[in-house]
């Protein structure tokens, strides 16, 4: 399973999007300002906007996911319940790992932001895809929320996960960066190696590179373990 970008350009008013690379299976963070293309290249990458040139292409992949920034646009249905049916998911199931137990007969509009993210989050991950695109999963979400998020993400066995976030406080096991500035992508390689590379990186991990720890990976608690080595 992967999905390989070649020489993808896509041209939108004075905005242009470039990126080449390779998504093989694990979990891949694209990060990178607000305002730099990672939405863009989330609706590339799931076939919803056409490139201006080069091309996406998937290889072995047959199920493709993507959860929008704002959870309200995969609303489809007037209660929560319906809401979590129309994934093809069983609803007792999705309420109770999106902490949303006896909402069930809601009106998903009703939810607060972060209760609807969790619901959308929660489909969008449990139905498995080969391919699952979460843009900004972080959003709207409190510390628990996130940390939850991060295990779910953690938990997927198998497949392709690209996160694209500029979160840089909670943040999940990743097996490979990629930066996205100003339209253009750069592959940064596989985790740990890419991690002294990435410029985005969140305060913790840039503090621990510049105390000459060297994190395994780009978790908070990866800073402080690698810490722990170089002053034990
Ligand atoms: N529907 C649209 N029509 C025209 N321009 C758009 C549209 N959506 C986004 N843009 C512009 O395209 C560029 C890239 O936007 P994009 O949403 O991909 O960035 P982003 O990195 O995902 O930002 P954020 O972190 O805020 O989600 C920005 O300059 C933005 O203003």
């Amino acid at each position: 399973m992967r999905v390989e970008l070649d020489e993808l350009l896509f041209a939108r008013g004075t905005f242009t999007l470039r990126g080449s690379g390779t998504f093989d299976e694990g979990v891949h963070l694209v990060s990178g300002p607000v305002g730099s293309g990672k939405s863009t290249l989330a609706l590339l990458i799931a076939g919803l906007l056409r490139p201006t040139g080069g091309a996406v292409r998937r290889h072995g992949i047959s199920s493709v996911q993507v959860l929008l920034q704002f959870p309200e646009y995969h609303i489809t249905s007037s209660t929560v319940a319906g809401e979590a049916a129309s994934w093809g998911l069983d609803p007792d199931e999705v309420l109770a790992r999106a902490d949303l137990v006896g909402r069930a007969d809601d009106d998903p509009f009703r939810l607060s932001r972060g209760e609807l993210k969790r619901l959308t989050l929660c489909c969008a991950i449990m139905q498995d895809p080969d391919l699952l695109m979460l843009d900004e999963p972080f959003s709207s979400l409190d510390c628990t929320a996130k940390q939850r998020t991060c295990r779910m993400i953690e938990g997927r066995r198998e497949g392709i996960t690209i996160i694209f976030s500029h979160e840089s406080a909670v943040l999940p096991r990743v097996d490979a960066i990629w930066e996205m500035e100003n339209g253009t992508l750069t592959g940064l390689g596989g985790v740990p190696h890419a991690i002294p590379r990435w410029r985005h990186a969140p305060p913790y991990l840039a503090y621990a590179l510049n105390e000459g720890a060297r994190p395994e990976n780009i978790r908070l608690q990866d800073a402080r373990e690698a810490l722990c080595r170089i002053r034990d």
